[in-house]
């Protein structure tokens, strides 16, 4: 289905109708996982992601046989302030190094059993500099959020998304800070590794951004702070609800795109889950506030999907273990 809304206002409310977990798979996956061969409770947060999975999949014993990734990348006007360690170029150069197979990610999907489909954005168009103008017009982002949208196919069982976006931990900066309130120095980071200097400076473009676009709703503010490959990933995950295909969630940035969701609907992440704690400052207030627990803790500040990709093989052996596990009775093995 081709993406089915021309606005923002459209696309919230295609998300605020999208359809739930599904209560009685949910109900059946609790006794399923009850009458399994080990003490109560033994396999910990497995048991609660094999039963959430189990939910949003329709059935009390599913298995995970596609998941899909997928990688957008955008380029930002904001670079123009020196906020990254790294050119802007760099974008479009890894693009070309993902569709080679030679990024992290690549590896990362490949060792997970994924496929990985790769996404760019206008990269020859940055968005504009955020301190200046909105980062997009309207038409813009709904363009970037029906090519997420577009990009999920409908057989997925498993979708995480992520991105490539010189400059990008800066918007991921500013629109933590416009959701969320506090202070710029609270939500900025070292990204690709700014100096003490760069992230002052950083602080200052993303203070100067958040009070020229204040006032803004969530979805205004992905198009004023956010970016091509931001919108996109809020898009694909917005599209992932709709068919109810559960998400894992990457890091900082991709957090901070699904964040405008979730205060633009609230609900719309009940199908995602935190795959790491990145190592980028603000990463863990996010999640705090999305109310999500990460999965993995391993000091990773990439991007490109790599913590959501590592963390599949985590899912991947709750629902191994749920789905494929003898019962008591099955096994003969006694029960109390
Ligand atoms: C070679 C290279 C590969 C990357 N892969 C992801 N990122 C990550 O770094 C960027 C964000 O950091 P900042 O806001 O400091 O520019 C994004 O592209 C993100 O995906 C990379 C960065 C570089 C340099
Ligand atoms: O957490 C992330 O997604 C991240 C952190 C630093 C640089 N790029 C991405």
């Amino acid at each position: 289905m081709a993406a089915e809304f021309s606005t923002l206002e459209a696309f919230r409310k295609v998300l605020a109708e999208a359809p739930g977990t599904d209560q009685d798979a949910v109900q059946q996956a609790e006794e399923r996982n009850g009458q399994l061969t080990k003490p109560p409770g033994a396999l910990g947060r497995l048991e609660d992601m094999a039963i959430w999975y189990a939910g949003w999949r329709g059935t009390a014993r599913p298995e995970i046989a596609s998941p899909q990734v997928i990688v957008f990348a955008g380029n930002h006007g904001v670079t123009a302030q020196g906020v990254s360690a790294f050119p802007a170029e760099v974008t479009e150069q890894m693009v070309l190094n993902f569709q080679h197979g030679g990024a992290a990610i690549n590896q990362l999907s490949r060792a997970a059993g994924a496929t990985l489909d790769v996404h760019a954005l206008s990269l020859e168009t940055p968005t504009a500099d955020f301190t200046h103008a909105p980062a997009m017009s309207e038409k813009e982002v709904v363009a970037a959020l029906a090519t997420g949208w577009n990009a999920v196919k409908a057989d997925t069982d498993l979708l995480v998304v992520g991105e490539m976006g010189i400059g990008n931990t800066t918007s991921a900066a500013a629109i933590a800070h416009a959701l969320y309130g506090g202070a710029a120095d609270d939500w900025v980071g070292r990204g690709t590794g700014v100096d003490d200097a760069g992230l002052a400076n950083k602080a200052r473009v993303v203070r100067e951004g958040v009070a020229l676009h204040e006032g803004a709703d969530a979805l205004n503010v992905l198009r004023c702070l956010g970016g091509r490959e931001l919108a996109a990933m809020a898009g694909a995950i917005g599209r992932a609800r709709y068919l109810r295909i559960p998400v894992i969630l990457d890091g900082f940035i991709c957090s901070a795109a699904a964040a405008t969701l979730a205060e633009a609907v609230p609900g719309a992440l009940d199908h995602a889950i935190a795959g790491h704690a990145s190592a980028e400052a603000a990463h863990g207030a996010v999640l705090d506030r999305l109310g999500k627990e990460p999965l993995l803790s391993l000091n990773m500040r990439l991007g490109e999907a790599s913590g959501g990709a590592v963390a599949i093989n985590v899912l991947k052996a709750a629902v191994a273990c749920h789905s494929g596990m003898a019962t008591f009775a099955e096994a003969g093995v006694s029960d109390v």
